[in-house]
């Protein structure tokens, strides 16, 4: 495959300064190739059967504790369906909190989901905030069902998703009011990632990610980490890596909170489920030994 033009062949910084938006066309790597196949072709039952819950479809994880009263008895026939729709209501709670540190938005702003999946945060945002939500990712089959929900909801005027990579967008240069990233920063280099976000953002705008990231106290990603990486052909980066990236681009953190111990409940209700995906042992792991963590960062772009 013939590599595509890259911001730096079309001078990068004579574009950005111009305010030009610099596209790049996706996949614009080998690697975004893999991760554009991969994303096409998931339909894990885990995502899609809690999705199908009240048509919220999430690719990230729950934080929170399990309402134990709403599971009822493991020996009843509903209980599966309870099961499912608390393992939705726990991740429908972690957008929710990443909603809450995007800061004052109005009905007229625009925000950007990077790495935006089948949508189900752009929803949550749009039925929170009333404002346009522009989502991308590197799966045209997960643009195309996240603009189907938006259309079935009547709201496509205002949340769309495009096929088109993170690194390179075709936003106009500081009008984002808010911008995120919920479990997709382990795909990019984060110093292009937060450049590209630093462009976007307006001058005091809002940047959150939600993310896993390998503990630097523990001294080196571990082999649970390593299983992560390898089950979801992705790069978890180290904790040092967001913070030293941030400050090279403007974006300085407001909050930093660990929610490792709130995504854990979460993970052990997961392990009981018919749902598993055989990727529950190394997260419980990886959060108990302390060499993984599960963190909100939100940063104000100055
Ligand atoms: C784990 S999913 C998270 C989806 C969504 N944020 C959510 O919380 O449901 C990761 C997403 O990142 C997207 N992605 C990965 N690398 C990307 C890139 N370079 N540009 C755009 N999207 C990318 C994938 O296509 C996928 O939609
Ligand atoms: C915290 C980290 C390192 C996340 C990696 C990115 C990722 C694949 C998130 C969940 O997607 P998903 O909801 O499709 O995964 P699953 O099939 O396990 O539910
Ligand atoms: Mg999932």
């Amino acid at each position: 495959m013939e590599p595509s033009v890259t911001s730096t062949d079309l001078g990068a910084d004579v574009a950005a300064s111009a305010g030009a938006a610099m596209f790049i066309p996706a996949p614009a790597t080998p690697y975004q190739g893999d991760i554009a196949r991969y994303w096409d072709r998931e339909a894990r039952p885990v995502n899609l059967r809690l999705g199908d819950v009240d048509g919220l479809y999430h690719h990230h994880y729950g934080i929170g504790d399990i309402d134990r009263g709403a599971l009822g008895d493991p020996g009843d026939s509903t209980y599966e369906k309870k099961l499912i729709a608390e393992l939705h209501r726990l991740e429908s709670a972690q957008a929710e909190l990443l909603l809450d540190h995007l800061g004052p938005i109005e009905r007229d702003d625009t925000l950007v989901d990077a790495g935006c999946g089948r949508g189900g945060s752009m929803v949550m945002a749009h039925q929170r905030f009333g404002c346009r939500v522009e989502g991308v990712t590197l799966s045209a089959k997960q643009a195309d069902f996240a603009n189907q929900r938006a259309r079935e909801l009547g709201i496509e005027d205002h949340v769309r998703a495009r096929v088109c990579n993170m690194l390179g967008t075709p936003f106009e240069t500081g009008r984002a009011a808010a911008s995120w990233n919920n479990e997709s920063t382990m795909y990019v280099d984060l110093e292009d990632l937060f450049a590209e976000h630093s462009r976007i953002l307006a001058i005091g705008g809002r940047y959150v990610t939600i993310t896993g990231c390998w503990n630097p106290r523990y001294g080196q990603p571990s082999k649970y980490v390593s299983q992560i990486n390898a089950h979801f052909e992705c790069n978890i980066h180290s904790r040092r890596e967001y913070l030293r990236a941030m400050a090279d681009n403007r974006l300085v953190p407001q909050a930093v909170i660990d929610l490792t111990a709130a995504t854990l409940p979460y993970w052990e209700l997961r392990a009981t489920s018919a749902l598993v995906t055989g990727i529950e042992e190394a997260f419980i792991n990886s959060y108990k030994d302390g060499s993984f963590q599960y963190l909100l960062i939100a940063a104000d772009r100055v």
